[in-house]
């Protein structure tokens, strides 16, 4: 509850707060577990919880104390979405709760909320005469400006796929470090381990594990073998083609999961540039190559704006800009994005990814390759952003085509888009958006 009040009021990111809650809390596994689903359950299905409470609650939701606010969402989804933890132990929890934390008189409250609720035991039905974006907002806990935003792009019924989705848990993925190990390899030996482990449909450097618990705790993850990475992000750097003995610019590179993989696919030879804003995000990057092994990665904390002044024009062989985004495709990890982020945002950080395409592209040589990607689904921050590069730098083509992902995954690509949007339901992985450009020799 003390997560969700934090993220709620002070703008806190779930899984930041998350963890720094459960490492002062010192729960066992199951509990931790119990307590991470209730945070991510809990954000995930928002609006239709407050729906719900609203029929309950004389005065309304929004009108209440934020912490019994909280403490009736949690404990609503619990008793609507979750099947292993019985409906009088959700209430008598959130009475205890009420009861330590207010008054008699608000854990009265709780108590006839909660029951009401529970009398009814499911979602009550959704209005009548609702038109098709708000139905899908309300049944799949999104908000209605993007909602509108997918139909509007994509259609009701992908619209609401990609909703549907993001109400999954996000699947576990590694990437094989393949300077020190080959996909079939790994696969054998983490099966005979006794992992429920098989490789990505989607990258030839993946592999997917079921219930594999925390893998970043294992020996292969020490040892530099592997790194955890979503399917999706794991196409990136295969967009790229970079090649060994290349000199390499990652403009936005923290934690590394690209840089990393850049490296690995030049076999460890040549230059990598990798930049953050942040110096303690660039570190991260460190940080990995020095895990994984790779000595072609040089870090630098720098306003990626400024690269420009730094390097000469015309001076990289490859560059990725893996740009900040509203990460909206990656709302099964990080659900809090979807009630936190505006339209407003969109447009603002689009402007930013413009100025930031804009400075990068100076800095490729003749003949290079330039990838721009985002975790994100939407065109402001995508296609629109590409189309007007490519209108304002004659010197540039669009070269998805020629990419290795056009052979595996041409069918995403489209005649009159650049670039590729992957969306959660095709293939279970993060929405991501990735085009190609080429500067004409
Ligand atoms: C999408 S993340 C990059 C993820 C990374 N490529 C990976 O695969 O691990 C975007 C990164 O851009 C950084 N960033 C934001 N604004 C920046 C700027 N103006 N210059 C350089 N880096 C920036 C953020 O700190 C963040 O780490």
């Amino acid at each position: 509850m003390d997560v969700l009040l934090r993220v709620e009021q002070e703008g806190a990111y779930s899984n930041l707060q998350l963890n720094s809650s459960l490492q002062k809390a010192g729960l066992s596994r199951e509990d931790a577990g119990l307590a991470t689903e209730l945070v991510y359950g809990t954000l995930s299905r928002l609006n239709t919880l407050d729906f719900m409470l609203d029929q309950f609650v004389s005065k309304g939701v929004a009108k209440l104390q934020p912490w019994v606010r909280c403490l009736l969402r949690m404990s609503l989804y619990q008793i609507v979405y979750l099947d292993r933890i019985p409906s009088h132990a959700a209430v008598n929890e959130a009475v205890n709760l009420a009861k330590k934390r207010g008054h008699q008189g608000i854990s009265g409250m709780v108590n006839g909320v909660l029951r009401s609720a529970l009398r009814t035991g499911e979602l009550p039905a959704l209005p009548s005469g609702l038109d098709e974006a708000e139905r899908i907002s309300l049944e799949h806990s999104h908000p209605l400006w993007l909602v509108k935003e997918w139909i509007g792009r994509f259609g009701a019924e992908t619209a609401e796929a990609i909703c549907r989705a993001d109400n999954e848990p996000p699947a576990v993925s590694v990437r094989v470090n393949t300077t020190m190990t080959a996909r079939d390899k790994l696969l054998l030996e983490m099966r005979e381990q006794g992992l429920d482990a098989f490789p990505s449909q989607l990258s030839p450097f993946g592999i997917v594990v079921r219930g594999g618990g925390n893998l970043a705790l294992s020996d292969w993850y020490r040892d530099g073998v592997l790194s955890i990475q979503d399917e999706s992000s794991m196409l990136v750097a295969e967009a790229l083609s970079p090649e060994p003995g290349m000199k390499v610019l990652d403009c936005c590179s923290a934690p590394g999961g690209k840089t990393s993989h850049i490296a690995e696919l030049m076999e460890d030879q040549g230059s990598i540039v990798a930049c953050d804003l942040y110096p303690h995000k660039a570190e991260l990057v460190a940080q990995q190559a020095e895990r994984l092994g790779l000595g072609s990665i040089e870090t630098i904390a720098i306003d990626a704006l400024e690269l420009p002044q730094r390097y000469p024009a015309m001076s990289f062989d490859r560059i990725l800009l893996d740009a900040p985004c509203t990460g909206l495709g990656v709302i099964r990890r990080k659900p809090d994005l979807k009630w936190s982020k505006t339209p407003g945002d969109r447009i603002e950080i689009s402007r930013l990814q413009r100025r930031l395409l804009n400075g990068a592209a100076e800095l490729l040589k003749p003949g290079g390759i330039l990838v721009y990607s985002t975790c994100t689904i939407g065109s402001a921050e995508n296609e629109e952003n590409v189309k007007d590069f490519l209108s304002s730098h004659p010197e540039f083509v669009s070269s998805d085509q020629d990419s290795p992902l056009a052979e595996r995954l041409g069918s995403l690509l489209s005649a009159d888009q650049p670039g590729m949007q992957i969306l959660p339901q095709q293939f279970g992985s993060d929405g991501f958006y990735i085009a190609v450009l080429r500067r004409l020799s």
